[in-house]
């Protein structure tokens, strides 16, 4: 047996869609599009070329696109202050600070220097809380993004047994938040986990968001799962050639015979994650004017 491909791009796709009618609609109501900084420190190629795409999808949603490069050795006092003017900027909707940020950075400090009501990315403390008590707020857009091919999948999750590998403030700890919200019945495992193995067998859901290549086998799962794999990572080609290649957390290969359905690397949750990026710019934008929820936006 051969489990279903969850298509994230087709799915990312059909958002960015609605995402574009919502922004032209916001833009009609207001006599301005929303707007999204994204704010790069260094000159990281991999993140130039994300800074990049999103910048290109901002524009394709109709939305408008600040792109801010500050060089490697900027200071902390220097992203404050720009963190401080975006903040102010009333044409910027949404921000985000393109993270890992150099070691001299305290990212923690210039996260909570962002307005909540801006920070489309969900990391802020307030945003984090608003999630934990289930109060409306900005959610990370990885776990978000999962969310909705889950629910694409599934229709209701209540009742489904849930793992999520990973316990990131970025993924992992709001996947299981979300999760829980729809009434799954959730585990969080990590690399403390024991016996690891025999706790993602009980998976009728199963997140991997460890950042470690191949390290879940299909052996694992158990028979009919949905597998949503978050990991991205470049490995060197087995098969030799000096090439390299992007692998999930997940063996799709041994995966893809035993799971009900499974997201593909690429082409399943990282085009997700940019389609929600430009879906909280709206949602923020049309917030801070007062306006209420787009009923398109609502997952
Ligand atoms: N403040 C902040 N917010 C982020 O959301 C954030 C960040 N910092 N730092 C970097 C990571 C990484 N990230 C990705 C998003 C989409 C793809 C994506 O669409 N990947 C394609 C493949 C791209 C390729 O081929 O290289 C795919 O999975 O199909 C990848 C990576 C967002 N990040």
């Amino acid at each position: 047996m051969s489990a279903d491909l969850i298509d994230g791009k087709a799915h990312a796709a059909a958002l960015r869609a609605q995402v574009a009618a919502a922004g032209a609609r916001f833009n009609a109501e207001r006599g301005r599009p929303a707007g999204l900084a994204v704010v790069l420190v260094g000159e990281d190629a991999a993140s130039r070329v994300y800074v990049a795409s999103k910048a290109r999808a901002t524009l394709e949603a109709g939305m408008q696109s600040f792109t801010h490069r500050l060089p490697a050795g900027a200071t902390q006092e220097e992203v404050l202050e720009l963190v401080v003017r975006l903040n102010a900027d009333e044409a910027v909707d949404g921000i985000l600070v393109q993270l890992p940020l150099p070691p001299q950075i305290d990212e923690t400090a210039v996260i909570c220097a962002i307005d909540p009501d801006k920070d489309v990315d969900g990391f802020h403390v307030n945003n984090a809380g608003r999630l934990a008590v289930g109060q409306d707020g900005l959610v990370p857009c990885t776990p978000l993004g999962c969310l909705m091919l889950l629910r694409a999948r599934h229709g209701s999750l209540a009742g489904l047994r849930a793992v999520v590998v990973g316990r990131s403030n970025i993924v992992g700890k709001p996947m299981a938040r979300l999760l829980l919200a729809q009434d799954c019945t959730v585990t969080m495992a990590h690399s403390r986990t024991r016996d690891l193995q025999a706790v993602v067998r009980e998976a009728d859901i199963l997140v991997a968001a460890i950042g470690r290549p191949l390290a879940i086998p299909g052996a694992w799962i158990k028979p009919g799962a949905t597998v949503i794999d978050v990991g991205i990572n470049r490995i060197e080609d087995p098969a030799g050639s000096g090439k390299t290649r992007l692998v999930g957390d997940i063996d799709f290969d041994s995966a893809v015979q035993v799971a009900g359905a499974i997201t593909p690397v690429p082409g399943g949750v990282g085009p997700m994650t940019i389609a929600v990026l430009l879906r909280n710019t709206v949602v923020a934008a049309r917030r801070r004017a007062g306006l209420g929820a787009d009923a398109i936006l609502c997952p």
